[in-house]
């Protein structure tokens, strides 16, 4: 299948490569009835090439996401009736990870709104937010709490047009208006923003004068329009921070190998027959094109 330029190679690996050189990356999310997204990340990780993906869930979907793949290693924290993060839970040591991956399918009650207010604290950390710790975000207005800091460069947010509306105030229709103010966060916090949709637009800091930089992605099709597309991106950009991969560079590589992942899928399956399930058994093949 002839494709497009990758925008930087893919991460190289020695002969003598062990799993630590890889990466030891934290995914956080799920809650009950929701259990897929989290799991979709995690191994979307694995097949990205982490050397150790553990995923920290509400306990009682632990059995479901162990499941789905017996290189997940799984951290059960604390939950509610209803199955989600409990204001309680003791939070797993975020600077152990090398990675951190936070809200796909995890709700927003309190014990979500901690765990995402505890992660935007750690800003030395390299962490990747979406779904519902952006609709956190947006809801709590924590990009502007005096509590939190103000410096957020380690971090890459992944809204679709409907989370950077709320994120934002632009509404989901206004494609011109959403990037200029992701330009607009990009200058005031460092961070990185992957502006989801067809094509997919990252959005970053010039490292010279912090001025925001776009990236058009040019891989990807309507096909990924399907429930748990974006999941399986999460725990891309995240399995490539992990691998020692500038925010920037893990955004446009993240989403040039899911796009190109897509495309491989929508080849075998067609558009509308191919699912999440589809999109991450072809990521080791999309890898394959470009290494
Ligand atoms: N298997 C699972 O457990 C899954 C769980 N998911 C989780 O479900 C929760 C809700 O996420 P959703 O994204 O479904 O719900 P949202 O309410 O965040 O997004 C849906 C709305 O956003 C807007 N929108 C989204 N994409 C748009 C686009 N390209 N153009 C214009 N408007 C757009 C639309 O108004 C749409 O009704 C999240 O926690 C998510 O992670 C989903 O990822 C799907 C799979
Ligand atoms: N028309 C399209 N062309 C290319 N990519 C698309 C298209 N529609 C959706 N996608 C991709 O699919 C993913 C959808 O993400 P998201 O809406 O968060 O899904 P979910 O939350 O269900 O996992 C994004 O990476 C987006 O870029
Ligand atoms: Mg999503």
């Amino acid at each position: 299948m002839s494709h497009p330029a990758p925008p930087l190679p893919f991460p190289d690996r020695a002969t003598d490569a062990h799993k630590g050189d890889f990466g030891r990356v934290l995914l956080i999310g799920g809650s009950r009835g929701m259990a897929g997204s989290i799991a979709l990340s995690s191994m979307a990780a694995l097949k990205t090439g982490s050397g150790l993906v553990s995923t920290a869930i509400p306990d009682r979907c632990l059995d479901t996401v162990a499941g789905f793949h017996p290189g997940i290693m799984t951290i059960p924290l604390a939950d509610t009736d209803d199955g989600q993060f409990h204001l309680s839970a003791t939070l797993p040591a975020f600077d152990s990870f090398d990675a951190v991956g936070c809200g796909p399918g995890m709700r927003t009650g309190p014990g979500s709104l901690r765990i995402v207010e505890s992660l935007l604290q750690k800003n030395e950390c390299l962490r990747v937010m979406d779904a519902d710790a952006i609709n956190l975000i947006s809801e709590h207005q924590l990009l502007d709490s005096p509590a939190l800091p103000r410096d957020q460069s380690t971090l890459v947010l992944t809204p679709h047009p409907g989370e950077l509306a709320r994120l934002t105030g632009v509404s989901a229709g206004d494609r011109p208006g959403q990037l200029a103010a992701a330009e607009s966060l990009v200058e005031k916090h460092g961070l990185t923003i992957v502006v989801k949709g067809g094509p997919t637009v990252v959005v970053g800091c010039d490292a010279d004068d912090g001025n925001a930089v776009r990236s058009v992605n040019n891989t990807g099709n309507p096909g990924m329009a399907s429930a748990g597309s974006g999941d399986v991106l999460t725990g891309v950009i995240t399995s490539l921070l992990g691998q020692r991969l500038s925010p920037w560079d893990a955004a446009r590589l993240g989403v040039f190998v899911h796009g190109l992942a897509g495309d491989t899928a929508a080849a075998h399956h067609s558009q509308p027959g191919m699912t999440c399930v589809e999109l991450l058994q072809a990521l080791p093949a999309a890898i394959g094109l470009i290494e």
